[in-house]
């Protein structure tokens, strides 16, 4: 079998005292799509915090393309082609959508993605290129975040709650985008609530309740009601 991409194995981590995760496995594949799915606060942003160091590993083994990381930090994950699309997108306000897009491109990595074929990708950002990042609307600051870790080049990008807040007709237009994503090749690892989404994105899903994975399948052979049991309070 071939080097995950991503792999977490016994993952204990912390905020401070906070300790969150319990003993997390977690592997992503080269071009799998894998959904991370659960309740709000049983720790999902904890684990891409734990990936790029914002959260202290303090149990466990990370490893990213097969290398282990004993103290991740987020420019060790760039290097090694893992770049998260955060919660919140964290446009930068100052900048216009293509400088927003030229940040991406900081780690070096080269590949299919350039600005032009961003722009092939989402229209809507040539249009708006000399527009401040954050005078786009909620939907458009979202496909300016994936364009921005698109242009990193990556092999697997994780994305933080893409959809929350969103109008039901973007949120299908970022379905769509995801999974042409994924045909060029990237893997994805998608945090969402919006099950519909995740059985449109997603081969496979990872469940957690309380800092660690609990079940897992694969979307195809499971209900939207089994998928939205791991999700209801
Ligand atoms: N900086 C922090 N310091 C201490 N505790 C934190 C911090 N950030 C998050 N937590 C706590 O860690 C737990 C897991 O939070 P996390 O954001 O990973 O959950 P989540 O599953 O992503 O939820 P959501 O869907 O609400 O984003 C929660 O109890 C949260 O209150």
């Amino acid at each position: 079998m071939s080097t995950p991409l991503l792999e977490l194995e016994g993952v204990q981590s912390y905020y401070g005292s906070a300790h969150i995760l319990h003993g997390l496995d977690l592997r992503v594949n080269a071009g799998e799509r894998v959904a991370l799915i659960g309740r709000n606060g049983v720790g999902k942003t904890t684990v891409v915090n734990t990936v790029l160091g914002l959260a202290a590993l303090r149990g466990g083994r990370v490893a990213l393309a097969g290398r282990a990381m004993p103290r991740p930090r987020t420019y060790m994950a760039a290097q090694r082609g893992v770049v998260v699309v955060p919660q919140g997108r964290r446009i930068v306000a100052n900048l216009t959508v293509e400088e927003n897009l030229k940040l991406g491109a900081a780690t070096g990595r080269t590949g299919h993605w350039t600005v032009p074929e961003v722009y092939k990708l989402f229209p809507i950002l040539q249009e708006r290129a000399h527009t401040p990042g954050t005078a786009l609307s909620g939907g458009q600051q979202q496909m300016l975040a994936v364009g921005r870790a698109l242009m990193a080049n990556p092999s697997l990008i994780l994305l933080d709650e893409p959809t929350e807040g969103l109008a039901p007709v973007i949120v299908d237009q970022l379905g769509v985008i995801f999974n042409e994503v994924a045909r060029q090749g990237t893997a994805l690892l998608l945090i969402e609530q919006n099950m519909t989404l995740v059985a449109r994105v997603a081969e496979r899903y990872c469940a957690m309740a309380k800092g660690s994975v609990v079940a897992q399948g694969v979307v195809a052979q499971t209900s939207l009601d089994e998928l939205h049991a791991h999700v209801m309070v």
